[in-house]
């Protein structure tokens, strides 16, 4: 096992990767929190639960009040629905403020149980224990939410975990389009921030089929010290913690206005990402080589093309909504170069032309 530690401004905690660390969960726990927990209550998915809930629940034995909330898989579960009904449930079961939420899945497990622990009771602590490849992503840096029908990750807040514990095996169970999902995110880390990074992947990962023991481990960590860098410079993104969001203006646009769990959030990122490459072409008059890109995306099977059902009308509606837009003008991350990000004023013309 091995551990990172992520700084923010609000806190500090450890992450550990490894394989097989969802059968530690328990002995991570009662080093990490010294003080008495009351009870747990594990937030997962059907999907997840089927493969991994047993585990993590035996790896619990020591704790007398361990209780599962189990929500379908899917995007569509980050709902007002079912973050209301999981409130009802830890509220029927007599959680309390020494009460500890348990996220174990992807990114909507993640952010859904981040914002019921961020809420419940103004705030219980909650561990992130991710089970995709996305989720290296998400459980970093404390964004937690749900979705509104009119935008994504729309009610929600900045709260940190007390701590991450990354089992790599989880990821062999992964579909196709999950690790496509994933891996968008850790591509956008290369953009943004570590061309290397990006030049490293192109080389190094020909097919998700091999990311596995010590590569895996490699490219999470990589990966993940590009979020902890950033979010330990900007928590609650009031500068650089924007960049993260290369590739979400169009991204959110597509999943809000095709409906949730239509795509998934990665396969969004990347369209979203190519998208973003043409508008910073066109802004700074530089080449980003976006045919590669293209290609270099289409080889891992992404679909690159904005699904023909939207209009860019309606994209752009969505866009204005987006949470970096202010007074209604669009913002997005572009590149000046790669590993070189702004946030910068889009005119609808402009996305208008390029949307087609
Ligand atoms: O952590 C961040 O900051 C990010 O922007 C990471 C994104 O990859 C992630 O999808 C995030 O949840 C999007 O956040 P939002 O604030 O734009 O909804």
């Amino acid at each position: 096992m091995e551990k990172l530690m992520i700084e923010t401004s609000s806190k500090q905690y450890p992450l550990f990767i490894g394989e097989d660390l969802r059968l530690e969960v328990g002995k991570v726990l009662s080093k990490l929190l010294k003080s008495t927990v009351t009870s747990i209550l594990i937030i997962t998915d059907d999907k997840v639960a089927s493969l991994y809930l047993d585990d993590v629940k035996t790896s619990l034995d020591e704790y007398k009040h361990v209780y599962e909330y189990i929500i379908p898989s899917g995007e569509a579960s980050k709902s007002f629905q079912n973050y209301y009904e999981i409130q009802g449930f830890a509220l029927e079961k007599g959680l309390d403020r020494r009460s500890l939420i348990i996220a174990l899945g992807g990114g909507v497990v993640g952010d859904l149980a981040g914002f019921v622990a961020a809420t419940f009771m103004r705030g219980i602590p909650f561990v992130q224990v991710p089970t995709t490849l996305l989720a290296h992503d998400s459980s970093v840096g404390g964004k937690v939410a749900i979705n509104h029908p009119l935008g994504k990750n729309m009610v929600g807040a900045f709260y940190q975990p007390e701590a991450v514990i990354y089992d790599t095996t989880t990821l062999q169970s992964l579909p196709e389009h999950e690790w496509r999902s994933g891996f968008a995110e850790v591509i956008k880390h290369g953009f943004i921030w570590d061309k290397e990074f990006l030049e490293w992947l192109k080389i190094n990962i020909d097919c998700f089929s091999k990311i596995n023991g010590q590569l895996a481990t490699q490219l999470l960590k990589r990966s993940i010290s590009v979020k902890a860098e950033v979010v330990k410079e900007d928590e609650t993104e009031k500068g650089i913690r924007a960049y993260l969001n290369f590739g979400h203006t169009l991204a959110h646009a597509i999943e809000t206005k095709l409906g949730y769990g239509k795509i998934t959030h990665g396969e969004a990122v990347a369209i979203g990402m190519l998208f973003a490459l043409k508008v910073s072409e066109q802004y700074y008059k530089n080449n980003l080589d976006i045919a590669h890109v293209k290609d270099w995306f289409e080889k891992y099977g992404y679909d690159v093309q904005i699904p023909s059902q939207l209009t860019a009308e309606e994209l752009i509606e969505a866009m204005k909504k987006d949470k970096k837009s202010e007074e209604g003008i669009i913002k997005m991350v572009l590149l000046q170069e790669v590993g070189n990000s702004k946030v910068v004023s889009v005119s609808e013309e402009q996305l208008r032309a390029l949307l087609g």
